[in-house]
């Protein structure tokens, strides 16, 4: 039969203790031949980091600021409190209550004097704190899946599974092994056919996951620990079905769920921050030829998604998502017939690590539209202005709309997604497709998403979109 391996996220794991009759323990008679690896409770990565979305510093941030002023002490006391209200939520038992919680003290109080050491150390002088920053990130990221791992290990052995805590942190270990090192000597003596395995979505190793892949880590380790130990299929459970827009969004009952979607459309969807899944991981488990499934974790008797290598069988607009962007206009009227301007500002955004979302250009205009802070924005802005001093740069905040599917061959999505926009009085600021049949994107006004998300939807999704006829 061979094993799974499943993935928990960070919005479920905080209902964990609603997931262990269900997903966890499915078959009371058959528990095991499954591994699980889980994210931190929810919003735990975001104190202990950054927050994913708004960017609201947690403790990596304040540490980073360097202003030395222990805004970062104050940070970790509520990342600590946090996780401890986090397990209360999930754990009943009063001895693992206080394991638990003995659990966040003593990792917290680690990370905390390791801290405190490197701020010491870097007042010499000769030990400059910038340098330490990626590990510093990657040591607080790892307490999150630590804590998480634990408090589901926990749980599970109250009610008899054997189950076991797969650290792959690298907490007080003193060796350098790569992701797969790391993976392959944690599972060693791991028998999955007689234990269920809860393994740490963080990974600490050589490449440094956070720098290598950064948020959204944990389908990465998923991944390749899928691919290492050959599973018969890789499983992500979620807050809902992988569905035709955001639920919380376009509203639960107008959504619908997808049966089936290829990895070219996952990748879109990454590429729009939907976190349908980490295009790594999509890369690892696509190579390895494991198909992957995504489910509602809290509907368990559905089949879910199943993304794999397959065409659609008829052209349809599967999902509409969107996410917030800047547009970083350089205008220039000398570059009609130059080159090189291209391949500038390419070098100046992979050197300040900006996320390329889409791009479009014309005679004298190139636009790149962008997932970044505004702060990087500015600095990006200055090399271009120095290097090209009678070029007009500017950034504008804007939004960016998408339709997505495997085949959108003959829907006329473009035009239907215009007038769609246009008759609920939106405005597009600009709209591209390709000539692969894959997505079209609509640039709004920031204000102008969500209503234009449940526009987009309700035209090419509710109301099915047909195929125009084909002008031979
Ligand atoms: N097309 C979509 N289908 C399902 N959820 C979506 C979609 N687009 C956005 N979401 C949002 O993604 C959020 C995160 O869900 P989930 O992936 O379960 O989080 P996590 O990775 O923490 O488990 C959900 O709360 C939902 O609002
Ligand atoms: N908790 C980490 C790792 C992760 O992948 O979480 P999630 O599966 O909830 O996106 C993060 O927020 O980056």
């Amino acid at each position: 039969m061979g094993h799974t391996v499943e993935k928990i996220g960070g919005t479920s794991m905080s209902r964990v203790h609603e997931l262990r009759d269900t997903v966890l323990i499915a078959d009371r008679d058959a528990p095991y031949g499954r591994i699980f690896v889980v994210s931190a409770f929810g919003g735990i990565t975001n104190l202990l980091l950054e927050h994913k979305k708004s960017g609201e510093p947690g403790v990596y941030a304040a540490f980073a600021s360097g202003d030395g002023d222990h805004g970062w002490l104050a940070a970790l006391d509520r990342a600590s409190e946090a996780m401890i209200e986090a397990h209360r939520a999930v754990l009943d038992h009063p001895g693992d209550l206080e394991r638990a919680d003995a659990f966040v003290r003593d990792r917290l109080v680690g990370a905390r004097n390791c801290l405190i050491d490197l701020q010491r150390l870097c007042s010499y002088g000769h030990f400059r704190l910038e340098e330490h920053m990626l590990h510093t990130r990657e040591l607080l990221s790892g307490l999150g899946e630590a804590h998480s791992a634990f408090v589901t290990t926990l749980m599970l052995q109250r009610v008899g599974i054997q189950a076991r805590f797969v650290d792959l942190s690298g907490w007080r270990d003193t060796e350098q092994v790569t992701l797969e090192e790391r993976i392959t000597g944690a599972m060693a003596g791991v028998d999955p056919t007689t234990e269920m395995p809860i393994v740490t979505g963080y990974a600490q190793c050589t490449e440094g996951l956070m720098r290598e892949f950064d948020r959204g880590y944990s389908e990465v380790t998923f991944s390749r620990l899928a691919a290492l130990t050959g599973a018969r299929e890789a499983i992500i459970h979620k807050e809902f079905h992988l569905s035709s827009a955001d639920p919380n969004l376009v509203g639960a009952d107008a959504v619908r769920k997808l049966g089936r979607t290829n990895y070219d459309v996952a990748d879109q969807l990454s590429n729009l921050g939907m976190e349908a899944i980490h295009p790594k991981a999509a890369k690892t488990l696509r190579q390895s030829g494991v198909p992957l499934r995504v489910t509602n974790a809290f509907e368990p008797h559905d089949p879910g998604t199943l993304i794999d290598d397959q065409p659609a069988p008829t052209p349809a607009v599967e999902i509409v998502t969107g996410l917030n962007v800047f547009a970083l206009e350089l205008f220039e009227q000398d570059m009609v017939g130059a080159k090189g301007y291209d391949a500038f500002i390419l070098e100046v955004l992979t050197r300040h690590r900006v996320r390329i979302v889409s791009k479009v250009s014309n005679a004298n205009t190139i636009t790149h539209y962008v997932d970044s802070s505004l702060k990087v924005l500015r600095r990006v802005e200055k090399d271009l202005a120095e290097r090209y001093p009678s070029a007009q740069v500017s950034s504008r905040a804007v939004a960016m709309a998408s339709a997505v599917g495997r085949d959108l061959e003959g829907l006329a999505v473009l035009s239907r997604g215009l007038n769609a926009l246009a008759a609920a009085g939106l405005e597009a600021i600009g709209a591209t497709q390709g000539p692969r049949p894959v997505d079209v994107q609509f640039i709004l006004e920031r204000t102008a998403l969500a209503p234009g998300i449940k526009a987009l939807h309700d035209a090419l999704i509710e109301q099915t979109a047909q195929p125009l006829a084909k002008v031979a």
